[in-house]
């Protein structure tokens, strides 16, 4: 295969879990190239050669984060035709979608999102997995174009390093941004106040809390940042006000795919589902034995939260101590 893009968007100080499973997936198809937007510090092109990546591509330029979306594609599509590339990977957020719309209308490429495989073949070109209908499909797709886009489900492989590392070689991009890229600019942006924990569509854990919680969600955070997981939340909870609607999982929530899902006093609406029907391994409590979540669950606690959380946070401790 020829070269392939992976996007990996303002790393900050250090490369993030996301970008390391797209350079993780990227080489096991081919050669990756770092499209890196924003601030590129030593230890991050460091880390990047860690992941194989001999060759980056950087652009710094203030439109990039002064500007909506178009701008990040058009760096993404001078970049992918900088190298010629026939991939270019990004992350499956609703930035990183909308992102890979507009970079594929401007490559006349094919794009498909919310991909958990990819597999490059000599004869069919690239085949993308991706699952549909709150995951109770798996679908193959092609793309047919000379590139295509691919946006990534978070969690979909484990990160891991090359074997061997070089230092990669960054290349400075000066994008001549159209003036379609300039017209909606971001007035003003306020940092939402730290958690400390991982962020719910990237976490290896989560820990969800419904209507059963009943505006108590101390236990549930409690056995979340024990195990370094993310809380989430039906839409009962969040629409309570128990928990800000950031959390809300499903339909018109967020969707996780996390390693393990542990669902507490939620019943297991279809628009739940369809949020996390994906993990790898779903844990329900629930004090009704009849309720739907148990349909899903690879392990279903049937009993009344505020005594199995408590039961198992004390287990969990005793364990570790
Ligand atoms: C268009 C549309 C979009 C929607 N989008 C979403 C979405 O994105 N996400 C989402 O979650 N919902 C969504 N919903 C709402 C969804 O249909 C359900 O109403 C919602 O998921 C119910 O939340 P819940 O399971 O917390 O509450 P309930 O259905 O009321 O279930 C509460 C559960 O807690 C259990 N319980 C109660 N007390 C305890 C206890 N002490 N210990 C253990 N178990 C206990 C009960 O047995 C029950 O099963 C959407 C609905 C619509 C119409």
């Amino acid at each position: 295969m020829r070269n392939i893009v992976v996007f990996i968007d303002q790393p900050g100080s250090a490369l993030g879990k996301a970008g390391k499973e797209l350079l993780t997936f990227a080489r096991g198809l081919g050669a990756p190239v770092a499209a890196v937007a924003g601030e590129l510090s030593e230890a991050v092109r460091a880390e990047l050669g860690e992941y194989g990546v001999a060759q980056v591509l950087n652009s710094n330029q203030a439109e990039l984060f002064e500007y909506s979306i178009v701008p990040k594609a058009e760096f993404l599509a001078v970049a992918a035709q900088r190298v010629d590339a026939q991939l270019v990977l990004t992350g499956n957020s609703a930035e990183h979608k909308e992102i890979a719309a507009r970079l594929a209308v401007l490559l006349d490429a094919g794009v498909i999102s919310d991909a958990v495989g990819v597999v490059a073949d000599a004869d069919a070109g690239i085949q993308v997995e991706k699952l549909v209908l709150a995951g109770s499909y798996t679908v193959s797709a092609s793309v047919r174009s000379a590139i295509g886009i691919v946006a990534l489900k978070a969690n979909g492989v484990e990160p891991e390093a090359a074997g061997s590392s070089s230092a990669a070689a960054v290349e400075t991009v000066e994008v001549p941004f159209s003036e379609l890229a300039l017209r909606a600019r971001i007035a003003s942006r306020q940092a939402r106040p730290a958690s400390g924990r991982p962020e719910l569509s990237e976490a290896r854990i989560v820990v969800a809390g419904g209507r059963g919680v009943d505006g108590d969600f101390g236990p549930v955070e409690e056995l979340a940042d024990l195990l370094g997981a993310a809380v989430g939340a039906s839409r009962a909870a969040t629409d309570a006000g128990w928990i800000d609607h950031s959390a809300q999982v499903g339909q018109t929530g967020k969707t996780v795919s996390p390693q393990l899902y542990i669902s507490v006093g939620i019943s297991g609406a279809i628009q739940q589902k369809a949020g996390m029907q994906t993990s790898k391994f779903i844990v329900a409590v629930n004090q009704d034995a009849e309720s739907p979540v148990f349909e899903i669950a690879d392990l279903g606690i049937v009993g009344d939260l505020f005594t199995v959380l408590p039961q198992a946070i004390e287990e969990i401790k005793r364990r570790r101590a």
